[in-house]
């Protein structure tokens, strides 16, 4: 990718606001030139390191390094520019305008097995390219993940402000993610691994096929406690009518043991995404229609 010296608002015309994170804001923007939409994450540079706020030059650098090795994959979001001011970085990614997979979840309720595994087939395919590349994303959770056009099943992860390189031996420990979303080794701060996104990705199946979170307590303590007790269960209301390949799928990955867990390829074998489930084959398991009707 160039680093663009030309003023950014020399090239883009800005336009609505996306989203917006703790240091970061999402703004849908226009080349002027060609008319091409994209979505510019414009980053707070942190201005003293003593300060608490904005972003360390070398998290945004790793950012940029990862979007940079990742380019290619169909369900990964694409880079297309880097610019800098005196306050921010902005980074023009491909404008994925679906919407988030977690609205789509929250507008049903929850999916039926079919198109859960569609879903989870083609974050799963994202996650072996990422793992692949010795990288591990950190923050897998359904707000990361947006449909590349509303009404369509074709999905992308958009966000790798957490995702960091691991080289094969390489120890990271690191408190990071969100609390619901997190394996156990995060809670007990011992090694992170591509096994870690594994849990995350168990997390999100369970909650496209139930609208519910496995581990979530009435607070964060409850909650950590929850993950490292692997305390969840299926709960008849939600899972009565859910296959055993979709239960089987997400126990493989709900193990405390991260030499244990599956790995990503162990679940792209898996019968529940190789059956008729993960090809989208229209067959419809009612096991949440029932419930939101
Ligand atoms: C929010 C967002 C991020 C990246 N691409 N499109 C939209």
């Amino acid at each position: 990718v160039h680093f663009d010296d030309t003023p950014f608002e020399d090239v883009f015309d800005i336009e609505t606001e996306l989203g917006s994170g703790q240091f970061a804001v999402v703004r849908r923007v226009r080349d002027k030139k060609t008319g091409e939409r994209y979505a510019a994450k414009f980053i707070k540079k942190r201005r003293y390191a003593t300060s608490r706020r904005g972003v360390t030059r070398q998290n945004i650098e790793r950012e940029v390094r990862v979007l940079q090795k990742i380019r290619g994959h169909s369900n990964v979001v694409e880079l297309h520019a880097v610019y800098e001011t005196a306050s921010d970085v902005i980074i023009v990614l491909e404008l994925v305008s679906g919407g988030e997979l977690f609205d789509h979840v929250c507008a049903k309720e929850c999916l039926d097995e079919v198109e859960a595994a569609a879903f989870i087939k083609q974050i799963l395919l994202a996650v072996r390219h990422l793992h692949s590349l010795h990288i591990v994303h950190l923050d897998i959770k359904p707000e990361n993940v947006m449909l590349k056009q509303r009404g369509e099943s074709h999905i992308k992860i958009i966000d790798f402000g957490l995702s960091r390189e691991i080289e094969p031996g390489a120890t990271v420990k690191d408190m990071v993610g969100t609390p619901e979303f997190v394996a156990p080794e995060v809670v007990n701060y011992e090694p992170l691994s591509p096994a870690t996104d594994m849990w995350a990705v168990g997390v999100v199946t369970y909650i496209l096929l139930s609208g519910g979170s496995p581990f979530l307590g009435d607070n964060r303590d409850e909650t950590f406690s929850n993950i490292t007790r692997v305390r969840y269960h299926f709960s008849d209301r939600y899972f009565k009518n859910t296959s055993k390949h979709a239960k089987d799928f997400i126990s493989r990955l709900f193990v405390r043991d991260v030499d244990q867990r599956a790995t990503v390829e162990e679940c792209l074998q898996h019968p529940w995404i190789r059956g008729p489930e993960g090809n989208a084959v229209d067959i419809r398991k009612a096991s949440c229609i029932t419930i939101s009707h």
